[in-house]
């Protein structure tokens, strides 16, 4: 027997005795009241059923993981929402000490989250053998819709993913670094503007990331459509946590996601009508952008997508191409205003590696080593996704556990980027040093020679150790894109402006992000 099945057994009996002794009071009070029998006796009954139905639990879930169930139909959402403030990575960790790598919530779902290396491993396995699959909560699913990327499954997902993967690849990526330069360096000198009279706060992320997006994959931005879609992609994602699953009680998150949708997809209707109209099939744009290539993708590699599924594919890429990268800004302006030794080294590396008045260089950007050993630890300490939901499609046993098919299954991001396991030396606080090549001058082996802590990570290889942007068939088709967009931002940012954050907000979901306010100040020098 495991130590957490033991606890889990001991929660039981716990409870179990508690029941029992409620029966003895209502049944002794019964003996002495004429007058509360009856009510004694309901609740008896009442206990007794309690107390048959937690053994009979308790006998159902041998060998299934640990875990609290919380309340009937709220789950463990008290102890989430008012105990840990909406906190998920300490929820979860509060769990993982208690009962293992291996547990489940209920919040108000239930599913087991699986949280260290080789469980990660194993599920990107099963994954890949088939035997697990991509299960978003049902709520997230509608607001995505059925055609969305998150939402095929199989050999239509295979296909859809080596249709766009050449447009993501590393060397493809390599194209946006113009656009995204141009793109970045107009925003800086906008919000530098700005930021004289007023501070900015992180909301101004998220139409920059929509910017970026839309100039790199669709060759053009149209300002009015960017304003609508940050306007209603704010309101869809608050769908992402919905408490009352996909009923659509009027006025709720989940109601008001679901009307954001539509609009996003009449605004998407338009921009496809729209380009269309401008660029015919074979023309530069239909070939040669991502939007171009979804519009006339008939035939290709066995796909051919209708409108309505066109929609879904383009609503998903516009969601996972701005909502992180937003996020993942966020939370590294938090970070650097909080490590001056960061900051100063990022500013000192920035100077040595690149100018201010030609044009960016792809491999200096990929090389530097503390600008992406600052970008891997942000993303590591903050990960802007927390965890990527599976189900299984059929029975599995890990570690001794039964997962029954149709189990909900999290892999959880941020407890695998935090595991003390691998990240020997603090492994909750931001240090950028952990990621720095060993002969690099601020690379201090007495902290980092730890074999396990720095030989075993490397983030780029993004293994189970570093799972930021996912694993198995499903990781990331964006990584990177939205490493370039936040390399580019780093440098021009601390090339050219001085940087003052006036106040922060930690954020855990639906995004995990620092909101922050701040100012921008042109350097003089
Ligand atoms: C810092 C930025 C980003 C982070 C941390 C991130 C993280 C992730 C993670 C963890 C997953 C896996 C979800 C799962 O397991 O189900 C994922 C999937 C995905 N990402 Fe990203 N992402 C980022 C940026 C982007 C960008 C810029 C794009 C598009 C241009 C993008 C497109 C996608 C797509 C399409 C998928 C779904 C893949 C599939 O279902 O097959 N992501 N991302």
């Amino acid at each position: 027997m495991s130590v957490s099945y033991y606890k889990m057994a001991q929660e039981h009996v716990w409870k179990g005795g508690f029941y029992s002794a409620l029966c003895v009071y209502a049944f002794s009070c019964a003996q002495s009241s004429g007058t509360l029998l009856t009510w004694s006796a309901i609740v008896g009954v009442l206990m007794a059923i309690c107390f048959f139905q937690e053994i009979t639990l308790l006998i159902q879930r041998r060998h299934l993981p640990p875990g609290r169930y919380g309340l009937p139909l709220m789950g463990e959402v008290p102890w989430f929402v008012i105990g840990n403030k909406m906190n998920f990575g300490a929820f979860t960790a509060e769990r993982k000490k208690k009962w293992g790598s291996i547990f489940h919530v209920s919040i108000p779902f239930t599913a087991t989250i699986v949280s260290e290396q080789d469980d990660l491993h194993w599920l990107f396995q099963m994954e890949r053998k088939g035997f697990v699959e991509a299960a978003w909560p049902s709520s997230v699913a509608a607001i995505l819709g059925p055609g969305a990327i998150a939402n095929v499954f199989g050999e239509q997902h295979r296909r859809i993913r080596s249709f766009f993967q050449p447009w993501f690849s590393p060397a493809f990526v390599e194209n946006y670094l113009v656009v995204v330069d141009v793109t970045v360096q107009e925003q800086l000198n906008e919000w530098s503007a700005l930021s004289s009279s007023s501070t900015l706060s992180s909301d101004v992320f998220k139409l920059f990331a929509l910017r970026l997006f839309f100039a790199a994959s669709f060759g053009k931005v149209d300002e009015q459509m960017l304003i609508t879609f940050h306007d209603n992609f704010k309101t869809w994602l608050g769908g992402f946590i919905s408490l009352t699953g996909t009923v659509r009680v009027p006025g709720s998150p989940f109601d008001q996601a679901m009307a954001a949708r539509d609009r996003i997809l009449t605004t998407i209707d338009q921009v496809i009508d729209q380009f269309e109209k401008e660029n015919p099939e074979g023309s530069d744009r239909a070939q040669n952008t991502v939007i171009g290539r979804c519009v006339y993708a008939s035939g290709e590699e066995g796909l051919c997508f209708d409108r309505s599924q066109l929609k879904d594919i383009l609503l998903n890429l516009i969601f996972a191409g701005h909502d992180t990268t937003t996020g993942a800004m966020g939370s590294v302006i938090y970070h650097l205003a909080h490590h001056a030794e960061a900051r100063a080294a990022l500013e000192e590396e920035i100077n040595n590696f690149f100018s201010k008045s030609t044009s960016l260089d792809m491999e200096k950007l990929k090389s530097a080593p503390i600008l992406n050993a600052i970008i891997w630890e942000t993303l590591r300490v903050d990960p802007p996704v927390l965890a990527g939901p599976r189900s299984t499609r059929q029975d599995l046993v890990y570690k001794n556990f039964r997962f029954p098919k149709d189990s909900s299954i999290f892999y959880n991001i941020y407890l695998a980027a935090t595991d003390p396991n691998e990240y020997k030396y603090r492994p909750l606080e931001f240090d950028f040093r952990r990621f720095l090549p060993q002969d690099h001058k601020l690379y201090d082996p007495t902290i980092w020679n730890h074999k396990e802590a720095r030989d075993i990570v490397d983030p780029a290889q993004g293994r189970a150790n570093y799972p930021i942007f996912g694993g198995g068939s499903r990781s990331c088709l964006g990584k990177h894109f939205a490493l370039l967009e936040l390399r580019v931002f780093l440098v021009r940012l601390f090339q050219n402006y001085e940087l003052s954050v006036v106040k922060e907000t930690k954020v855990w979901l639906p995004i995990c992000t620092w909101n922050v306010e701040f100012q921008l100040t042109k350097k003089t020098t």
